[in-house]
Formats: structure tokens, C-alpha cells, sequence
């Protein structure tokens, strides 16, 4: 199987965004990928909670996924929309940060809301509280597909090794980790905390990323890391998209999982104890 990973550089305007998508998104069906996959907020960045509940939508009207669906389905891929950014029916007004799973036919074959919420000072001035725009999520998900099973996360959540090992034990071997990672802790934090989350659970992880400076029209930005990373159960970086938009291609081969799993078997000698 043949993997892509788009890594893009979205705005604020989920129309140019979608556009950019489906060009890089061509770009990887036409270099052969069987599975693309795009990263968090593949509909847009931005600080400003008032411009995105007017330019975000219910999952069922929004018009980037269904025109991610119908390329999939033009393509005959699997494809697996990072996360949107989609309108709720709660109370409170907050968005659900969501990552979408495509078939070949256009189908959602599954759906996971980011769990952990990035309520974060970077530094004084890079302060994020994701909560205060997005409800969390509180469902692990894994998919069976012919392209292997699917444990779906986003972001932050590769901090949280715990849902990593849950999905692996529940039968993951792909992990996908569609990100918009910070530009300080992604330099950091971000290649180690892939590698140790495919090593200790002995599955393929799929990071596509956000790259590059995101302005606002507020006047403010954000960067992100880049970087996509495809790594192998074993732990070696198989791909690695850098730091400009693009599509970085990786061979999946699942034979690699129980291969890494066979060689330290960690995921089944889990112990419980006691104290403190
Ligand atoms: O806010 C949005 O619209 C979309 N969501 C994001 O960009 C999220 C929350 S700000 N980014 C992260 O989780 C980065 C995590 C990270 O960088 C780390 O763990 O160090």
C-alpha cells in the first residue's frame, strides 16, 4: 500500500484551502497513492471564533468534506481528512475538532473527535486554549479496513501515550496522527513522540502536517512544524516532508507490524500494580 501525506499550509478561508487540497490531493493519486491523508484543520486555522461560526458548518452540509468525499470516491482512494473544524448542536457554541475516514466509494467508514485539548502557553505570548473553541472528544476509535485496522488520533493526543497503547491492544497497526503542530515544541517534541508511539506499540504511524506561518486577518499568526513524518513499527522514519507544502509518499507494508511485534512483544506484557 502506498501512503501519501499532504502537508499544507491552510488559511483562514476554507474555500482556498479546499482548493490547495484537491490540488495536492490530485498530485498523490497521480504519484499512485492508494491512502492520502490530510492534517488537522484542513479547513482552516485561526484565532478568531467569531469568523469560524460563520465560515464552519454542520458535519452534513459542510462542503469541504463532501468535496473530499467525491474526489476520493473520482480516485477510487482511501482517504483520511485530518480534521475539520465542524459546527455542534451544543449549547455552548464549540466546534468538534474532527477527523473523517473515507472509503473508495466516498463512504465515512469512521469518525473521531480529538480528545485532549491543547489548553497551552507555549510561551507569554503563544497561548492556545483550544477548549474554550472546540469540545473535546470522548471515544476511541479503530477501523477495520482492507487497508489494515485504523487507530485514528489528532495532535495533541500523541502526548497521551495511554490511547496510543489502548488502540495497538485493540487491534490497530496503522496509527493516523494528523497534526497542526507548533513551530517550538514541534522542533522539540514532535519526531520523538511519533517514534515512540509506533516503537511501543509496533504500528505504522501517519503524521501529516500543518507547515509554515498561518497569518490572520486580525493581524495575528501562528506557525506550525511540518514535517509529516511516516514511521515504521520499528521505529525508523520512512518519510519525512520537510518544511514546504507538498506530498510525501511512504510504502505501508503490514507485514512490518507483527515483524517489530514478534522481535519485543511489549504491547502484550502489560502488568497491574500496586501503590503509590
Ligand atoms: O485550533 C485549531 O483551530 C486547530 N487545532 C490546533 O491547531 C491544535 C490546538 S491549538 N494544535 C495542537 O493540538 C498542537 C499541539 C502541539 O503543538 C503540542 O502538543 O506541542
Amino acid at each position: 500500500m502506498r501512503a501519501a501525506l499532504l502537508q499544507l499550509n491552510v488559511g483562514e478561508d476554507p474555500a482556498a484551502n479546499l482548493a490547495a487540497t484537491l490540488e495536492h490531493l490530485r498530485a498523490a493519486v497521480a504519484g499512485g497513492a492508494d491512502f492520502v491523508l490530510t492534517p488537522e484543520a484542513t479547513n482552516g486555522l485561526s484565532s478568531d471564533r467569531a469568523l469560524q461560526a460563520r465560515q464552519f458548518h454542520h458535519e452534513n452540509s459542510d462542503q469541504t468534506l463532501a468535496s473530499l468525499r467525491a474526489a476520493a470516491k473520482d480516485a477510487g482512494i482511501w482517504l483520511l481528512v485530518g480534521s475539520l473544524g465542524l459546527k455542534t448542536n451544543d449549547a455552548d457554541g464549540r466546534f468538534a475538532n474532527r477527523s473523517f475516514l473515507v472509503g473508495p466509494d466516498g463512504a465515512i467508514v469512521a469518525r473521531y473527535d480529538k480528545i485532549h485539548m491543547f489548553d497551552v502557553n507555549v510561551t507569554e505570548t503563544e497561548v492556545f486554549r483550544e477548549s474554550s473553541a472546540y469540545r473535546p472528544g470522548d471515544r476511541a476509535v479503530v477501523a477495520q479496513t482492507p487497508l489494515g485496522s485504523i487507530g485514528m488520533t489528532v495532535c495533541y493526543d500523541v502526548r497521551f501515550p495511554q490511547l496510543f497503547r489502548h488502540l495497538a491492544q485493540a487491534g490497530a497497526q496503522i496509527l493516523t496522527v494528523p497534526a497542526a503542530f507548533n513551530h517550538l515544541t514541534g522542533a522539540a517534541h514532535w519526531e520523538t513522540l511519533l517514534r515512540a508511539r509506533a516503537i511501543e506499540t509496533g504500528c505504522f504511524v501517519l503524521a501529516p502536517a500543518q507547515t509554515g506561518r498561518h497569518p490572520e486577518a486580525s493581524g495575528k499568526s501562528r506557525r506550525t512544524h511540518g514535517h509529516s513524518l511516516a514511521i515504521a513499527p520499528w521505529g525508523e522514519v520512512l518519510a519525512d516532508g520537510g518544511t514546504e507544502p507538498g506530498v510525501t509518499f511512504a510504502e505501508i507494508d503490514l507485514a512490518e507490524v507483527a515483524k517489530a511485534r514478534a522481535r519485543i512483544p511489549s504491547l502484550r506484557h502489560d502488568r497491574a500494580f500496586e501503590g503509590p
